[in-house]
């Protein structure tokens, strides 16, 4: 029943996008504009230039050009309809439908024109953070720069409160694997905005593949072992400056990091049974030893939210900054730490953390199946669904 309606809620919105989209101006124009003809090499250069675009256009968007596309090559839409659970495949057999019986002609000069519309746009609204060359980062969920001995991973989806979406799960794997061999000789993370991390991005769970939610929830759970396992085996001193309030699994994770600096405008929030879920990041096992087990009850359990000072007399924080001289004071340590011989460091954390690293994986492989089961549950489901629908916030 809750998926029936996660996957009702889902039309609902996808139908709004797609009536949004449809009645935009600029693309109501272009639509509208059936004297001119594109040619197969005008159709063929979009098709390229759509590659090159620099920021995603979102997902509304690139319905609309899929259904484009599929209409100029194959006219109209020729599919089974998808089943009511396969959101995504479901998504774009109704934008295609819905083109009816447009000729392929119209489709491909309607194509060419909400490229030609695209570029323009997104070129000029592109927010790249001055300095910043994204693509010299290759990532697109992270910036990451390495400087001063030190290699900043910033989560950056701020308009998104840093949510980790399945991307980001990968690309800070990748960030981790990348930094353990570099030259540097600490590693932070922190957040790009006002938030260090929402957590999980809840949409993670709204793409169910063709195996279903069972697989979906297997998959999830393999992701987020691997996931949690590089934070466990992460070789250098690994720091997190959070920067703004605190969600889910990046809280959960600070009980994996060598320190925390926090903002005192961080919050640390870890709501799983609101959500229907439970404790991960191995949090089931560091926190009640960091913060006694009571403690570690009320926020795991009971899902209190601390503030940062609260976070500090409990452990978690290492120490707190005024948010006006947060990253001044926070970045002049950090140096300072940076310039300490690297082998000793990374020897000091070896002992430090092997002792532990055994028990450390044994808990990560247990929480994950834990909440494997936990993601097909009603109450995890109905959590997600009164999310999405905007029928609840934490
Ligand atoms: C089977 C699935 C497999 C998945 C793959 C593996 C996953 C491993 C999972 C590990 C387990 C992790 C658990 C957790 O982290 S639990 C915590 C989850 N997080 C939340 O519940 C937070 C939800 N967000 C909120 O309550 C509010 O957004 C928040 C209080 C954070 C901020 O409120 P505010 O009013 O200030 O801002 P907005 O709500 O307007 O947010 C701005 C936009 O950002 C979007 N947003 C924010 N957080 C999330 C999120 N966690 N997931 C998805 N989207 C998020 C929000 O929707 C707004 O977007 P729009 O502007 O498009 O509306």
């Amino acid at each position: 029943v809750a998926m029936a309606h996660l996957a009702w809620r889902l039309a609902q919105r996808w139908c709004q996008s797609s009536l949004q989209v449809i009645s935009f101006p600029v693309v109501q124009l272009h639509l509208n504009r059936t004297a001119m003809r594109a040619s197969q090499k005008d159709f063929e250069n979009a098709m390229n230039q759509v590659k090159l675009l620099k920021k995603d256009p979102g997902n509304e968007v690139k319905l609309k050009l899929y259904s484009l596309y599929k209409q100029a090559t194959e006219g109209p839409c020729n599919m089974p309809k998808p089943g009511v659970f396969d959101l995504i495949n479901k998504a774009k057999w109704d934008a295609w439908n819905a083109l009816g019986s447009l000729p392929k002609e119209t489709a491909r000069q309607n194509y060419v024109d909400l490229v030609s519309s695209l570029s323009s746009s997104l070129e000029s609204s592109s927010q790249v953070e001055p300095g910043t060359d994204r693509k010299s980062t290759g990532y697109e969920t992270l910036m990451v720069t390495s400087e001063d001995g030190i290699t900043k991973i910033m989560l950056n989806r701020p308009t998104k409160k840093n949510a980790l979406n399945v991307e980001m799960y990968h690309e800070i794997m990748h960030a981790l694997k990348a930094a353990s061999k570099d030259d540097s000789a600490i590693t932070v993370l922190t957040g790009n905005g006002d938030y260090y991390s929402s957590g999980n991005d809840l949409t993670n769970f709204t793409d169910i593949p063709p195996g279903g939610v069972e697989e979906k929830a297997k998959n999830g759970a393999i992701l987020l072992r691997e996931f949690v396992g590089c934070f466990i085996d992460f070789p250098k001193p690994l720091i997190a400056v959070v920067n703004g309030p605190a969600v889910g699994i990046s809280v959960t994770l600070l009980g994996l990091f060598d320190a925390v600096y926090a903002s005192d405008r961080a919050t640390f929030h870890t709501p799983f049974s609101h959500l229907g879920q439970s404790p991960e990041g191995c949090s089931s096992y560091t926190f009640p030893k960091i913060m006694s087990p009571a403690k570690a009850t009320e926020m795991l359990v009971f899902g209190k939210k601390l503030t940062a000072g609260e976070a500090c007399a409990q452990g978690l924080v290492t120490e707190v900054f005024p948010d006006s001289t947060f990253q001044k004071e926070v970045w002049t340590r950090l140096k300072a730490f940076a310039k300490l011989p690297p082998n000793a460091m990374r020897i000091s954390k070896e002992i430090i953390r092997n002792r532990e690293k055994e028990k450390l994986h044994a808990v990560n492989a247990e929480e994950c199946s834990v909440l494997q089961g936990r993601w097909l549950s009603d109450e995890c489901m109905n959590a997600v669904v009164n999310f999405l629908s905007r029928k609840s916030k934490l």
